[in-house]
């Protein structure tokens, strides 16, 4: 008698010959070895002492899943509706700039996976390849942008207006990096992308940015990205700017405190991203998933929220839906899944975090992402 898998089955994979990690843990480690010092300590580390960054990972540990049993999950439904959009998945790829520093082929080919596996990729401002370019390689398939809110303000507002050209479904407003982290590993290491990766001319190809940068000089060039982008003058009064300069849903990133997410519906904005930016901007700042249920009270279901930073497995996927997220970002796995194997790389972290989380949501008794909210969660 032969034997068929069923399809979308919970698979096991322990027959698998395969070689690509499928421990986090190692595939950071691989990444390590294949990667410059310089990328790798760019794309790892985190602000400060590392204590947010430490913390993202391990507050995840604090929640413990109570499952439920004999439920019926033979049928797992994980797909999301945002803005008026069905997504199959309740993940998205958070925006991660200047992937030439990690591949040679950068957001064109983690936009091509996100496109194949139909996941939603946000491109962020500080790209290695345009929107333009990244539209291309993925045409139909779902994206949004994230904004950076130059000071040069007409940079902001053409981008934005591209991307809704280029068929961008939301933008992303970022509001944890009006200035730079206190880096310490990037201090130390002299980080620049022109020596962490592949192109002298083309870690940034945007038009838009690369006019406002000298692209020969190492250090200069960080210096000027980030001149770009500060704006520590960035407060509500360009949020309600911006939304009246798209018809496209606007979210904000960064969002950690109740009180902001108030403000930010107030201000008309369309969805929240909890976030502390991977524990790269202000170290000693709440971990996102600690953050995350005051939000989830405070927004009382007005808008979607979504929630980033520390996210590594299927269950912390799941805590962060029981928890009240309607869909997660995934961030650094995917850029060392990148830096391993290009677009078949981030593919292979993708089709994991698939897996898992489809099978997580079965074993803890949910047969549907918005079932997830009623898996019960106990904190240590
Ligand atoms: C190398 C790197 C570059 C990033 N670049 C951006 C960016 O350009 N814009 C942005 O909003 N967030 C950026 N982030 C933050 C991510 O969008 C996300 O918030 C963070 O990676 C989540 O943490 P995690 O990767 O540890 O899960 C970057 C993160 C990393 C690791
Ligand atoms: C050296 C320029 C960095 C631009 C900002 C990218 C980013 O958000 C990050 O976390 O890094």
């Amino acid at each position: 008698m032969t034997t068929t898998k069923p399809k979308d089955a919970f698979i096991t994979n322990l027959e698998t010959t395969e070689t690509f990690p499928f421990r986090v843990e190692e595939l950071e480690a691989k990444a390590k070895e294949k990667m410059s010092k310089n990328a790798f300590g760019y794309t790892r580390s985190g602000g400060g002492g590392e204590e947010t960054l430490r913390k993202n990972t391990a507050s995840f540990e604090k929640y413990s899943i109570l499952p439920q049993y004999l439920n019926d999950v033979s049928n797992v439904d994980t797909s999301i509706e945002l803005f008026g959009h069905t997504y199959r998945h309740p993940f998205l790829l958070a925006p991660i700039g200047m992937l030439k520093t990690t591949h040679e082929e950068a957001e064109l080919a983690v936009a091509k996976a996100a496109a194949k596996l139909d996941v939603p990729y946000i491109q962020s401002t500080v790209s290695s390849y345009a929107i333009e370019e990244v539209a291309e390689v993925s045409e139909g398939s779902p994206k949004w942008f994230q904004l950076y809110w130059s000071n040069n303000e007409n940079i902001s507002f053409n981008m934005v207006k591209r991307a809704e050209e280029a068929g961008y479904q939301a933008i992303v407003l970022t509001i944890d990096t009006t200035m730079f982290g206190w880096r310490e590993e990037d201090m130390t290491n002299r980080f620049s992308p022109l020596k962490a990766g592949y192109g002298k001319a083309n870690y940034i190809t945007d038009s838009a940015f690369l006019s406002t940068l000298k692209q020969d000089d190492e250090a200069s060039v960080v210096e000027e990205i980030l001149q770009n982008i500060y704006h520590p003058k960035l407060s509500w009064k360009h949020v309600a700017e911006l939304k009246k300069r798209t018809s496209l849903p606007v979210l904000l990133k960064g969002i950690l405190h109740p009180t902001d997410a108030r403000l930010a519906i107030e201000n008309g904005v369309d969805g929240i991203i909890v976030s502390n930016h991977g524990g790269r901007q202000l170290d000693g700042v709440i971990s996102s998933i600690d953050a995350l249920p005051a939000v989830v009270e405070e927004v009382g279901g007005e808008v979607p929220i979504l929630i980033d930073s520390g996210i590594r497995r299927g269950a912390d996927v799941v805590k962060a839906l029981a928890l009240g997220a309607d869909a997660v970002l995934l961030g650094r796995p995917y850029a060392y899944g990148l830096a391993l194997a290009g677009q078949a790389g981030v593919e292979k972290v993708l089709t994991n975090f698939m897996q898992q989380t489809r099978s997580s949501l079965a074993l803890a008794g949910a047969s549907s992402v918005k079932a997830a909210r009623n898996i019960h969660i106990l904190k240590d």
